[in-house]
């Protein structure tokens, strides 16, 4: 296997994340209900968010966090949720890709959520 190091490796981390996510038992329907995500809109932006991460690459213009609120103020952005989608993040990056980049995505990944997380049941408070 090797390690993430292209856009279109991005592409493919992403769309393989989004194939088990929407169908998700536990936080599928944050996707699918929730927020009703246009898939052809949402997946540029996320490849656009790991490209910059993880290829240095500045292409994503946006705020990651921003968008989680207004989920969070329908259904309660909990722990397990977080949980979850790390798990199947964690799970997608190990399937396809190895070596140092992949596991920059995954600790960027848990970084992020901890920080997500916190925000999201500080503004429950
Ligand atoms: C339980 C955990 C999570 C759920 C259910 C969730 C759900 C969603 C949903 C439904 C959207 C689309 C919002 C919209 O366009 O209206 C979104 C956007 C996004 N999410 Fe998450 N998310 C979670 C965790 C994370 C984590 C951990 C990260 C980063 C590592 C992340 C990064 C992003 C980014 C970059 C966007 C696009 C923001 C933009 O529009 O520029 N999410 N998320």
């Amino acid at each position: 296997m090797k390690d993430i190091t292209s856009r279109a490796d991005v592409e493919t981390l992403v769309n393989k994340f989004y194939d088990k996510v929407i169908k998700d038992d536990v936080i599928g329907f944050f996707f699918t209900d929730v927020a009703k995500i246009e898939l052809n809109k949402h997946l540029p932006k996320m490849y656009n968010f790991w490209e910059s991460i993880l290829l240095g690459n500045p292409v994503y213009e946006g705020n990651p966090m921003r968008v989680h609120f207004p989920i969070n103020e329908v259904v309660a952005l909990e722990e397990r949720h977080f949980n979850r989608w790390l798990q199947i993040w964690e799970e997608t990056v190990h399937e396809n890709f190895e070596g140092q980049n992949t596991e920059t995505a995954i600790a960027r990944a848990l970084n992020i959520a901890r920080i997500m997380h916190h925000k999201m049941m500080n503004a429950r408070s």
